[in-house]
């Protein structure tokens, strides 16, 4: 007997994150058994995305129409925060008891929401479902990254305390802000195009030049508000009011929620999230203070085998400067972490550095992982 495809309504499926996450879903193959539905916020009753495979997948649903999405049982999002706000609450007052599987952060901390990563907690998620939970929501996708890269070292809670410095890409704040960033640096390349192209040219009247015009107003700042490209911007999200920006925040939030730690055990973990010109993958530094001695091949040997993913680079400033890059690892699932050895402040500080696609583990992975576990394909 052949079971019945799980109807599937997916919101926001051509943004950025959401463009990800269908072509993992087609190079993954997982649209067989899914009876997808596809809603839009802006083009109701247009062409919906053809699935191969899928059949008919019909036109445009509206992505408000309440009656429509209460007749899923699974709800996939990657609309935004907004989006999330405006419609979650409403179907859930109506009654409706289906899985809403979310990248956006709006639920995450709530205490009827999980958030997912199964490499990571797959424990925690599966006793969710059993109790009977809905809401499965994504984390930051530093966080994420930095648990699918150190995870080994956290899960054998082997951590006292962390903290993870961040070199944050572009893409955290959305495509806009990718685009700004190389009209930025095109700009400040044509303002110097011509000395650049004489040998002869002093390189401290460029450098000059390239100032005057990060500083003139003349870039556009629409998205980040200050110029991005060839500097550095050394905060993201809100502004807390104690001094801690709210990605900073997250880090301990989020890391201990995913680990399943309940409130009164928190592993510390802060830092400072710092946005840099890279194009989608995030890095970090971080100082580790192990709860034990811990030699540095024992760590890697712990992190390696803590899933198929983190590979870990060997701490050689050759392979560290080819593999620990966000060249080197956008576009791939790998989650490299290297830079791994006692620090000066004596054998139980570690210091390593991880980088991680933000829009694969970062944003588009975990759901769509989190969605074939609610299907109960993985
Ligand atoms: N960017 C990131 O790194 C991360 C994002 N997230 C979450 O995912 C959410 C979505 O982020 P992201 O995908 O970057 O947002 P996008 O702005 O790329 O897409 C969001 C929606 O904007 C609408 N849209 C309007 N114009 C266009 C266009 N020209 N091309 C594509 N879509 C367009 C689409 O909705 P419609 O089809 O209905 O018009 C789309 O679904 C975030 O708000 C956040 O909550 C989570 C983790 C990381
Ligand atoms: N804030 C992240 C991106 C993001 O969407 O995070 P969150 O899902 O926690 O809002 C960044 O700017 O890099």
């Amino acid at each position: 007997m052949t079971s019945q495809p799980t109807a599937v309504g997916f919101i926001g499926w051509r943004g950025m994150v959401g463009s990800v996450l269908m072509d993992r879903l087609r190079a993954e193959g997982d649209f067989a058994g899914l009876d997808p539905v596809f809603f839009s916020t802006s083009n109701v009753g247009g062409a919906a995305p053809e699935i191969e495979g899928a059949g008919d997948t019909g036109t445009l649903q509206d992505a408000y129409d309440l009656d429509a999405l209460s007749r899923l049982p699974v709800i996939v999002t990657t609309q935004g925060g907004d989006y999330t706000k405006a419609v979650h609450g409403d179907l859930r007052a109506r009654g409706w008891d289906g899985l809403w599987i979310d990248a956006a952060s709006t639920l995450r901390m709530n205490d009827n929401a999980v958030i997912v990563l199964d490499p990571v907690n797959r424990d925690v998620i599966d006793s969710a479902l059993e109790r009977g939970v809905k809401d499965f929501v994504g984390g930051n996708c530093t966080v994420s990254c930095m648990l699918m890269g150190l995870g080994g070292l956290f899960r054998n809670d082997l951590v006292e305390w962390a903290t993870s410095m961040t070199y944050q890409a572009a893409s955290g704040g959305g495509a806009r802000h990718m685009r700004e960033v190389l009209t930025q640096f095109g700009d400040l390349y044509g303002a110097v195009a011509d000395e650049l192209a004489d040998p002869a040219s002093a390189i401290l009247e460029i450098d000059r030049a390239v100032l005057a015009k990060q500083r003139s107003g003349e870039l556009d700042t629409t998205q980040f508000g200050v110029p991005l490209s060839g500097s550095l911007i050394p905060w993201i999200d809100a502004d807390l009011g104690n001094g801690q920006s709210r990605e900073e925040w997250k880090a301990q939030a989020e890391t201990n929620k995913i680990l399943g730690r309940g409130g009164d055990s928190p592993v510390p973990v802060d830092g400072l999230c710092v946005r840099i010109a890279a194009m989608r993958s995030h890095s970090q530094a971080l100082t580790l203070k192990l709860r034990d001695e811990i030699p540095v091949a024992e760590i890697e040997r712990i992190l390696d085998a803590d899933n198929e993913w983190a590979t870990v680079v060997p701490n050689t400033k050759e392979d560290s400067v080819r593999e620990l890059t966000p060249v080197a690892a956008s576009g791939s699932l790998q989650i490299p972490v290297g830079r791994i050895r006692p620090m000066s402040m004596g054998p139980q500080y570690i210091s390593a550095f991880t980088v991680g696609d933000q829009l694969l583990w970062g944003a588009a992975e975990p759901v769509r992982r989190m969605l074939k576990i609610a299907t109960g394909t993985l």
